[in-house]
């Protein structure tokens, strides 16, 4: 196959625009191809009208997401902190608390949520980010549920109705969902080179992964690659086969192809074993990349004349334990110079299966209720209503990332970033560190873009 392309990148989220601007700064010549007629991935920007923007996908940022922040960085894009002030408040069966910090006030449940901690943090520092299957005790780890887990430490079924609240919107699934190995990797990423990652940092909003946002929306980050690539990025080209030999790689989509010396698939990889191959991917990693279906999450915006809540002291977050509520997880999304106000509401795993089918009047009135609970009666009169659910996104299909059941990771695992022949894998289920996140699609961007100039022999 004769190649005018050194390498095509298929997909333009945030790993795949790193990626090919890593190449481009090596030398190489860059195809981007991307099924949607917009970058960004799961990243993307509401426009309210008015030259602001809400988040609709990933937003959070926080401390130890080094490549992320240094790619914001070149590209100056700032960040400003979530809204964390005054009080939170924890909703149990429908009567609410106000708190502070992370962790809810729930006494029944506050003592098993702290051992669950402390535990899953010392067994994670035992975990090799890299090569989770090598851990000591690995086979036993991925033979059961985190749920499984979690109960051989005595907990009690609040202390794991908790846990399985903060799963909701960090997983879009429970602890069932996942194998133990899996969850506890998970907890191992959530740091960097330096720094043990902790369960605390996951959940944590000061100083944790919701720490803080990036001005102008995450979906800037590719927005800005995409302006610098320029005519590099073809959009509106779903991938559907992609063929290679000895000297080459073809990318074909509906109505146009590509060739190159080499192609990284930077999409999540439930989509990448939807595509035709020729040769077969090898079985394995079909098989792999088949059970890593993404969770299933949805994301509610109500925006208000002004964030009413701050004024009484509340910081517009909430915690949701409580069979009426769909929501999981409730932010204050409002823009950095706080008007309008904005409420955000994860809807994700074992709530959004309740909610998702009940008509829109139904599925709206629950998620304003859910909120009246935290910041009063106002809350159900919002002046605009964006629901974002990313299980009805062809080229996404769920979110935020791929959670992995039991036997998958030991089985299967070493396959995930293997290349196939002239094919490299990019995206956030292909990092090290705070796999799943955007930080983790910017680090497996610029790894992978390594390993293809290191392929080129350009190093
Ligand atoms: C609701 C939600 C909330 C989240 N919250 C956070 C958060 O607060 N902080 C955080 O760090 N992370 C968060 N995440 C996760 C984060 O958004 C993702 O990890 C990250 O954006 C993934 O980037 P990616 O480039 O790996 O994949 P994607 O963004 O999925 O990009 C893949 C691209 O490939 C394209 N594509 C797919 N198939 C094809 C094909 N066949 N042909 C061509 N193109 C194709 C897609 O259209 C897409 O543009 C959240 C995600 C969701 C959904």
């Amino acid at each position: 196959m004769a190649s005018t392309t050194d390498v095509i990148v298929v997909g333009a989220g945030l790993a795949g625009l790193t990626a090919a601007r890593r190449l481009m700064d090596a030398g190489l010549t860059v195809q981007v191809v991307e099924a949607r007629d917009r970058v960004g991935g799961r990243t993307l920007n509401h426009d309210l009208g008015d030259g602001r923007i809400v988040d609709s996908g990933g937003q959070f940022v926080g401390p130890t997401q080094d490549r992320v922040l240094a790619l914001a960085k070149e590209l100056e894009v700032e960040t400003f902190p979530t809204y964390d002030q005054g009080l939170s408040t924890y909703v149990k069966n429908g009567s609410a608390r106000r708190f502070t910090g992370d962790v809810p006030p729930d006494v029944a449940a506050l003592a098993d949520v702290g051992a669950v901690m402390l535990r899953a943090n010392r067994t994670a520092r035992s975990i090799p980010v890299d090569e989770p299957w090598k851990a000591l005790g690995a086979k036993a780890l991925d033979s059961q549920s985190l749920t499984t887990w979690i109960r051989r430490g005595a907990v009690t079924d609040g202390g794991l109705d908790l846990l399985n609240i903060l799963l909701g919107s960090a997983f879009g699934g429970s602890a069932t969902d996942a194998s133990a190995l899996f969850g506890l990797w998970y907890v191992a990423g959530a740091g960097n080179e330096y720094t043990a990652g902790t369960l605390d940092r996951m959940i944590g909003v000061l100083g944790g992964a919701q720490d803080s946002r990036f001005h102008g929306g995450a979906q800037m980050l590719s927005l800005r690659l995409a302006e610098d690539l320029g005519d590099a990025v073809a959009l509106g080209h779903p991938v559907r086969r992609i063929e290679q030999d000895d000297h080459g790689v073809r990318v074909v989509g509906d109505n146009a192809q590509w060739r190159a010396k080499r192609v990284v698939v930077a999409v999540p990889p439930t989509l990448a074993c939807r595509i035709s191959w020729d040769p077969l991917l090898p079985a394995q990693q079909d098989a792999l990349f088949s059970r890593m279906a993404l969770g299933t999450l949805c994301k509610i915006e109500a925006v208000y004349s002004e964030p009413f809540w701050r004024k009484e002291g509340l910081s517009g977050q909430g915690v949701f334990r409580d069979p009426t509520s769909p929501v999981c997880s409730m932010f204050d999304n409002s823009p950095p110079d706080g008007g309008p106000g904005i409420l955000m509401g994860f809807v994700g795993g074992a709530q959004w299966r309740r909610w998702v089918s009940l008509p829109a009047g139904q599925r709206r009135g629950a998620v304003l209720r859910a909120f009246a609970t935290v910041v009063g009666k106002r809350a159900l009169a919002p002046v605009d209503w964006i629901e974002q659910d990313w299980t009805k996104e062809e080229w996404t299909r769920g979110g935020p990332t791929s959670v992995l059941a039991p036997g998958v990771l030991t089985e299967l695992g070493m396959w995930r970033d293997v290349p196939f022949r002239r094919v490299h894998w990019a995206g956030a289920e292909h990092s090290p560190y705070w796999n799943g996140y955007l930080d983790g699609a910017v680090r497996s961007g610029e790894m992978t873009a390594a390993e293809v100039v290191a392929a080129e022999g350009k190093m």
